[in-house]
């Protein structure tokens, strides 16, 4: 529901709600899409950083307060044995990720894109059960590319893993495609049903994205735009910090340690000295495991007053 919150304030609830109108939200992302479609049209490697400005500029932010919500409202220098253990799990189960990775790259990319099927499917509708909806919205980023855009998708598959492997989760992807598509639409339909327009509007827009713009820019347009923007109100509300400001100083240990991670990366590829691309891609994708685990593990506990 992420386009619908942008401004945020704290209601007496401790939740937070946006003060955006519907649409302005509509004009920031038509805003994004028509950069989107200029990256396309560009080609080469525009795309590519289109989609990394997005997925780390707006979709980092929601996973960089991972650890606050493991803290489960407690500060740092209260219990820091927990804070550490925390840290050690998360970076045991990206390593535990990269070593599967490279032992068996085409099952674990497989495994990797249905629990982020999972994690969208949890995550990206907060209100009620709304079955088809939370399937739709756990499969449409990685099956509805594959309607226009098969190859673009097998090729980008096939650098995350090998190349029969590619082949075969495209496939899957494309088999899925068009009863995804279906249950989306079952979905806009409810959401009409019940006078949910922003919703039903904002589904539509979805799929519209991931079966018009290439896989990585439409991916990363509602990554950024949905998933992430969504998150990161949903954080604000659970860690009851009410403004965007005070949520990034909360968050901004994680927040400096990416940005360095990130510019030390953007020098070693202008010094032509960079890793692979699909050793970054994996890397980052191993980077989302853990957090993918707090939001069910951690998160529901860190607001007790809410529950
Ligand atoms: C569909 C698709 C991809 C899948 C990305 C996924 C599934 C990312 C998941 C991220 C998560 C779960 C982040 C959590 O916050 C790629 C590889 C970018 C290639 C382009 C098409």
């Amino acid at each position: 529901m992420t386009l619908v919150h942008l401004t945020p304030a704290t209601l007496p609830s401790g939740r937070v709600a946006s003060s955006r109108r519907p649409s302005s939200r509509l004009l920031w992302a038509g805003g994004f899409a028509l950069l989107g479609l200029a990256a396309d049209i560009a080609a080469g490697p525009v795309p590519l950083v289109f989609a990394a400005i997005l997925i780390l500029g707006l979709g980092l932010p929601h996973g960089a307060s991972d650890h606050l919500a493991a803290m489960a409202g407690r500060r740092m220098r209260d219990d820091p044995v927990r804070l550490l253990a925390f840290l050690v799990l998360y970076l045991g189960a990206v390593a535990i990720t990269l070593v599967l990775w490279h032992a068996a790259p085409g099952a674990t990319l497989a495994a990797f894109l249905a629990l982020s099927a999972v994690h969208f499917a949890i995550d990206d509708v907060s209100d009620g059960m709304r079955w088809a909806e939370r399937v739709a919205r756990g499969l449409m980023p990685i099956t509805l590319p594959a309607l226009f855009h098969a190859e673009a998708l097998a090729q980008l598959f096939a650098a995350l893993s090998t190349s029969p492997g590619g082949d075969a989760l495209a496939g899957v992807a494309s088999f899925l495609a068009l009863p995804v598509l279906a249950l989306a639409s079952l979905a806009v339909v409810l959401r009409l049903r019940d006078r949910e327009r922003a919703s039903a509007l904002e589904l539509v827009l979805i799929a519209g994205a991931l079966l018009t713009f290439s896989p990585l820019v439409g991916f990363a347009l509602v990554f950024a735009l949905v998933h992430s923007r969504g998150q990161t109100h949903e954080r604000m509300a659970t860690l009851h910090l009410p403004t965007l400001r005070a949520y990034l100083l909360a968050c901004s240990p994680t927040l400096v340690g990416a940005a360095i991670l990130f510019a030390s990366l953007a020098a070693l590829f202008a010094s032509g000295q960079a890793p692979a691309l699909n050793v970054v891609f994996i890397g980052l994708a191993a980077l989302t495991v853990p957090h993918m685990l707090v939001t069910p593990l951690f998160e529901r506990r860190a607001a007790p007053s809410e529950r």
